[in-house]
């Protein structure tokens, strides 16, 4: 196979888990309410559930429905994409960064057809200052199922600002109005 090209840096350091970061076996709560990866307000989102693993490391199943297709009775290659960028992104609860997707590659390797469970699993590489490095992949059926995608990304932490200044002002000030769209778990708040 050909190599990844989001290439670790070599002042990267491994990855540190917060020591406050949710134990393993939690499910991660939706950042946003209308997240299309991950939030039960989007009617047709990806309505992932993500768990937390022993180390810097998420799983999490994704159900490929006839609302997923791209190819008849296919799953869409940017809809799988996008399952791996929110299981990779949700990596920063772990090391409490709060990120955005700066570079994603993504390799399909095997058709994903309409009614797979698609067992996906994301882990952080290395960390250079603001830089996350992450990669993840999807099995076929069963968590040692065939890979038919797999991604590496760099996300690039950022602070509150990016989101209240680049937000559309309706959405932001409906979060003022009802915090409980965003997630707040123990002492944080999760940057939408
Ligand atoms: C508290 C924890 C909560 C966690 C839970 C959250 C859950 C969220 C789940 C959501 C899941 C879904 C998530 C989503 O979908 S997030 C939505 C999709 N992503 C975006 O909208 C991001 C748009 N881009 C930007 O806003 C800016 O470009 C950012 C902020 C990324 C950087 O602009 P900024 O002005 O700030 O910084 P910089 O330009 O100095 O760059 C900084 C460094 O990075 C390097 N660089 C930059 N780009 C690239 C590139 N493409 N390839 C390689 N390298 C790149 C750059 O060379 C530099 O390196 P160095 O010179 O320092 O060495």
């Amino acid at each position: 196979m050909t190599a990844y090209r989001t290439e670790i840096p070599p002042d990267a350091v491994a990855p540190t888990r917060h020591p406050d970061a949710p134990a393993p076996g939690f499910v991660l709560p939706t950042h946003y309410a209308n997240c299309f990866g991950c939030g039960p307000g989007q009617p047709h989102g990806l309505h992932m559930r993500i768990v937390v693993g022993e180390g810097c490391d998420l799983t999490a199943t994704f159900d490929v429905t006839e609302d997923h297709q791209g190819a008849p009775g296919l799953a869409h290659g940017g809809l799988l994409a996008s399952a791996l960028d929110e299981i990779l992104g949700m990596l920063g609860h772990l090391t409490r960064m709060s990120c955005v997707t700066a570079r994603l590659e993504t390799d399909f390797r095997r058709p994903v057809p309409v009614g797979t469970r698609l067992y996906l699993t994301s882990r952080a590489d290395a960390v250079a200052g603001r830089k996350l490095y992450a990669s993840g992949q999807g099995h076929l059926d069963a968590p040692d199922g065939p890979v038919a995608v797999r991604a590496r990304a760099l996300f690039v932490q950022v602070g509150l600002e990016h989101f209240t200044e680049n937000g559309r002002a309706a959405e932001i000030d409906a979060i003022g109005r009802d915090p409980s769209l965003i997630t707040h778990i123990g002492d944080y708040t999760v940057n939408p």
